[in-house]
């Protein structure tokens, strides 16, 4: 039999979108009849379900047979699902901006592009503006994995009743970028974030070992600043360099090539188990000796696998410390509400930050 011609396989193609098209407005509908449901159980409904969306995307990926690969496949489901909520409430979601930083990239990663992204200053806005009622949900970051974690996040929340309800990886790739007015031979000066100076420090120790540093409060605002400026280049990601308009002159000079940021999504409601969920937790102890073995050995006591311990010096008293723990585990399982029980014996104060599903994307 010959091969289908151009004209054929693009009939095919129509064919096919035309179905597809039906099935995702009739998906669509039963999105809106879920918020029918939703609305006549509780009067304070709430329309985001991260549990069922870790649910369908696991699914999806699990049951994928290709020629598309199972990333790409939930990335197409993440949008269709986003489009679906947005029926049903369209999300405000505060991040720390400006627009172009990776935290506005991780919010979409997380929530798909049919949310409000509302780009603030400083990560104690996002902790206010959710607060407030203003954004549904906030996106900070909370850890990198060359520079390690993100103090200011952690310190937010020991003033902040809000809670965890997701989490969200991404590969962070930082490229050197020029305006169109800037001179090469001419540049005295580079800016970025601290961090991310930090994560290119063997480049720029090579490369541009002359050139001053200076930290300003966001990449994104580093790619903004060159716009009237000849004598000056930036570090910044890919998103920075589209809308700022910047030449990309050097790509990937970060030291490490597997370097991740973990961002986290907060919220007022606490999530019910996904199947596969991770939790955070803070405890604070009274700096005696050994404070870190007993804040440990329950975790080992019920076998529950811890991913992260941190400590910060509390600020509410001289002589405590707070530790960050992520584990895994819902705080509905029996090993770790056996965890929590031991740990309420030993601590000063026990906090869980919140339960939410393992990032899918
Ligand atoms: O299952 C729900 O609760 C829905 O609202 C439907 C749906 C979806 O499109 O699948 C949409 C939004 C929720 O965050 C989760 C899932």
């Amino acid at each position: 039999m010959a091969e289908p011609t151009l004209e054929q396989l693009r009939e095919q193609i129509d064919g096919l979108d035309e179905q597809l098209q039906g099935l995702l407005n009739k998906r669509a509908e039963l999105a809106q009849k879920v918020a029918d449901v939703k609305i006549a159980t509780d009067g304070d409904a709430v329309f985001y379900r991260p549990e069922r969306e870790a649910q369908v995307l696991r699914q999806v990926k699990a049951r994928n047979t290709g020629p598309l690969d199972a990333e790409t496949i939930a990335r197409l489901f993440r949008e269709i699902m986003s489009a679906c909520l947005a029926l049903e409430q369209r999300l405000k979601v505060a991040f720390l901006g400006p627009e172009g930083t990776f935290t506005q990239q991780a919010a979409l990663k997380h929530f798909g592009h049919a949310v409000e992204t509302i780009s603030l200053a400083a990560i104690d806005d996002v902790f206010r503006e959710v607060a407030s009622g203003a954004a549904h949900y906030g996106v900070v970051p909370v850890e990198n994995s060359t520079e390690g974690v993100i103090n200011h996040t952690l310190d937010s929340f020991m003033e902040s009743p809000l809670k965890i309800c997701g989490e969200v990886d991404l590969r962070i790739h930082h490229h050197l970028m020029l305006s169109e007015h800037t001179q090469l031979d001419k540049i005295t000066r580079i800016y970025s974030h601290q961090q991310t100076l930090a994560q290119c420090r063997k480049w720029l120790d090579t490369n541009m070992p002359r050139v001053e540093r200076i930290a300003v409060s966001s990449n994104a605002q580093a790619a903004r600043r060159l716009k009237d400026e000849w004598n000056a280049a930036a570090i910044a990601g890919d998103i920075a360099a589209d809308l700022y308009d910047l030449k990309i002159l050097h790509r990937n000079i970060e030291d490490t090539p597997d370097n991740t940021t973990r961002f986290i999504i907060i919220g007022h409601e606490e999530v019910p188990p996904s199947g596969e969920d991770k939790s955070s937790l803070l405890v604070r102890m009274k700096n005696r000796p050994g404070a870190l073995y007993h804040v440990l050995k329950p975790f080992k006591d019920a076998g529950v696998d811890l991913t992260r311990v941190e400590s910060r010096p509390s600020r509410s008293g001289n002589w405590s410390y707070v530790f960050f723990i992520d584990f895994e585990g819902h705080r509905d399982d029996e090993n770790v509400q056996a965890v929590l029980a031991a740990l309420e014996r030993e601590a000063l104060d026990v906090r869980l930050l919140g339960s939410y599903p393992r990032a899918v994307l």
